[in-house]
């Protein structure tokens, strides 16, 4: 298959950027996905203009409950967001260099700062449902068995070809989230920790969570470091926050079992603290350092 047919290469994602830009005056400078049960950060955009992802050219459909499957462009605190009402995963079926197209597009849309959310099984013991947690760091499960979305072809219009991942979590937009979560009162519950990512769609093993906590993983979940990945390589800056929905099962005498509905109910009880931490970060982004961090 060439890399056209997989998606992500540079024509599609010019053509779907191209599109956008005819269908809307917004000019955004930051990019928000929303993670599961945590699509109602778009609703608070001003002057929302929305584009189901069925309507946009290249764009694959969202299949999961709790993501709308909605582009959302707008205004928040007086900046000019898009904002993914729902994601793509690898277990959805999609080859990842879809999965990860909008940041290309993004990135075409004038992108410099990506704010990225999701719902997390807590690996790390002292976490509780309901904690939000910074992401640091990640571990790239299906990365080691060579699916990363930038396998292919590189594209140096995008980025170089061996993008450096050690500072991958940007560390003032990190340090911004504790600022305003200490005036928000929040910071019993925002941890910072490392992030790792597998394919899903099933929960992991009781023996799976326990190597991944061992192996460093603090939490884990299906999605996320794709697109920060992929963002990165385009010189975008990243800020990832896990929702702990849930704790990842380590006892074999425990009786509790992972289920997207527990994800998605703490998502609703959570969304609000969400929406006021991430949509405060956003108010405080300082246009001057919104600068391009390029990689190359
Ligand atoms: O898009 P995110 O990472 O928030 O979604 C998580 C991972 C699975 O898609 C789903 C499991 O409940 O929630
Ligand atoms: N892999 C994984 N993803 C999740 N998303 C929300 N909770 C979980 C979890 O426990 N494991």
């Amino acid at each position: 298959m060439s890399e056209s047919t997989i998606g992500g290469s540079y024509e599609e994602c010019r053509t779907t950027a191209d599109w956008l830009l005819k269908h809307t005056q917004v000019r955004p400078i930051v990019g928000i996905v929303c993670g599961s049960g945590l699509s109602a950060l778009a609703d608070m955009l001003k002057d929302p203009q929305v584009f189901k992802y069925c309507d946009i050219p290249n764009f694959p459909r969202s299949t999961v409950r709790g993501h709308a499957g909605q582009l959302v462009f707008g205004t928040l605190k007086g900046k000019s967001c898009v904002c993914m009402q729902g994601r793509f995963h690898l277990y959805e079926g999609h080859p990842i260099q879809k999965i990860t197209l909008p940041m290309r597009v993004f990135k075409l849309l004038g992108v410099k700062t990506m704010l990225m959310t999701n719902a997390a099984g807590g690996l790390n013991q002292d976490y509780k449902v309901g904690d939000f947690m910074v992401i640091k760091d990640h571990i790239n499960m299906p990365g080691f068995a060579g699916v990363n979305p930038l396998s292919g072809p590189n594209d140096d219009r995008f980025g170089v070809r061996f993008p450096c991942m050690s500072d991958a979590y940007d560390r003032e937009l990190r340090q911004l989230a504790h600022d305003v979560a200490g005036e928000l009162g929040f910071s019993d519950f925002l941890k910072e920790g490392v992030y790792c990512v597998l394919g899903g769609p099933s929960f992991e093993t009781i023996a799976e969570c326990r190597m991944l906590h061992r192996l460093g993983g603090d939490a884990v979940g299906m999605s996320t470091v794709h697109e920060v990945i992929v963002a990165r390589h385009a010189g975008m800056r990243c800020f990832a926050m896990s929702l702990i929905s849930n704790r990842a099962v380590m006892d074999y005498d425990s009786r509790e079992r992972a289920n997207h509905d527990e994800v998605l109910e703490t998502g609703n009880q959570r969304a609000k603290q969400m929406e006021v931490l991430v949509s405060t970060m956003v108010a405080r982004l300082d246009d001057n350092e919104n600068n391009d961090k390029n990689n190359s």
